[in-house]
Order: C-alpha cells, then sequence, then structure tokens
C-alpha cells in the first residue's frame, strides 16, 4: 500500500484546568475521532489567533465556562498514525459559568494522582508527565520567603 505523502500537521491549543486542587479531563465521544479518550479541552489554533484567545473561544464552545489562562508549559508533538498533532497547553482557571457538556462525553475533577489513571490520548502522555512534575514542585508552597 502507498503512504499517504502529505500527513497533516495541525496546531492543537488545550487547556489544564485547575480548581480546588483537581485538574479537569474531558473525555472524547463516541462519534469523534479517537472515541473515548480522555482529553484536555482546546481545539485547533484558526488563521492568526494566539493559542491564548484560542484557549478561551473553545472551551467556552466545548464547556460553556470562560477560563483566565496562566502559564504555558512545554510545547509536544506526536505523530499519530493518520496525522501530527503539536500540543500548545496551559495551565487554566474557571472564570464562570458551569461545566456543560456540549461535545465531550463526559469530564472529571482530578487529584494528581488520578490523573495517568485515564485513558488519554496518547499525544498527552508527555503534557500530563511535565505538568504533574512541575505541579508537584508546588510552585513554592511550604517554603520560607
Ligand atoms: N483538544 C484536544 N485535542 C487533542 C488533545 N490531544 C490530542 O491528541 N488531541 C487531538 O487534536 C485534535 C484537536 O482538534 P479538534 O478538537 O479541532 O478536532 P476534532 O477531532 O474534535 O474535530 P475535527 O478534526 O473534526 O475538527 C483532535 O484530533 C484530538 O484528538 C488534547 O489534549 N486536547
Amino acid at each position: 500500500m502507498k503512504a499517504n505523502p502529505v500527513k497533516p500537521h495541525i496546531h492543537v491549543a488545550c487547556a489544564i484546568i485547575e480548581h480546588d486542587g483537581r485538574t479537569l479531563a474531558a473525555q472524547r465521544s463516541e462519534t469523534m475521532k479517537m472515541p473515548l479518550k480522555w482529553e484536555f479541552p482546546g481545539g485547533k489554533l484558526e488563521s492568526g489567533e494566539t493559542p491564548e484567545a484560542c484557549l478561551v473561544r473553545e472551551v467556552r464552545e466545548e464547556l460553556a465556562i470562560g477560563i483566565n489562562v496562566g502559564r504555558a508549559l512545554p510545547v509536544a508533538t506526536h505523530a499519530y498514525e493518520a496525522f501530527t498533532v503539536t500540543l500548545y497547553p496551559f495551565v487554566c482557571t474557571p472564570e464562570d459559568g458551569t461545566v456543560t457538556l456540549i461535545e465531550h462525553r463526559a469530564v472529571a475533577w482530578l487529584k494528581p494522582e488520578q490523573m495517568l489513571v485515564l485513558d488519554w490520548a496518547e499525544a498527552d502522555l508527555p503534557i500530563i508527565a511535565g505538568y504533574l512534575a512541575t505541579r508537584s514542585l508546588g510552585a513554592g508552597e511550604g517554603t520560607q520567603p
């Protein structure tokens, strides 16, 4: 069989939303690509759009909440069989609204130790590892000034 010479490469911003020590994960629905995989809410960057603006737009479209976009985590690229994705993760906090499932099957608010138990989209695994590593540094928690 002939290999596809032009495998698409998409650029996707994703929101790691934290609230009360937990982090939001969203499960893709049965009808989406990669059905039932867990991911962070977000989506493809539109032309000329910053990742931060993309995230605010996508999270409002997908979950009906507003978010504050905080620190960026390292960008990660993953090659799936059919396409390559570069993920631009940001740590975010909820701003307004109530989480409503518009596209996803479910959401879960996870404690750090629960995060790796889910069946994540493969591209997310290095993102989660990096997130958990920086999170456990505690951003200075418990240290003296
Ligand atoms: N939002 C999001 N997408 C991710 C993550 N990890 C990951 O591999 N992806 C992939 O990146 C793509 C995101 O683009 P999208 O949200 O616009 O795509 P979609 O499949 O929902 O719809 P579409 O491709 O029909 O427009 C999907 O193929 C999704 O599977 C993640 O953590 N968050």
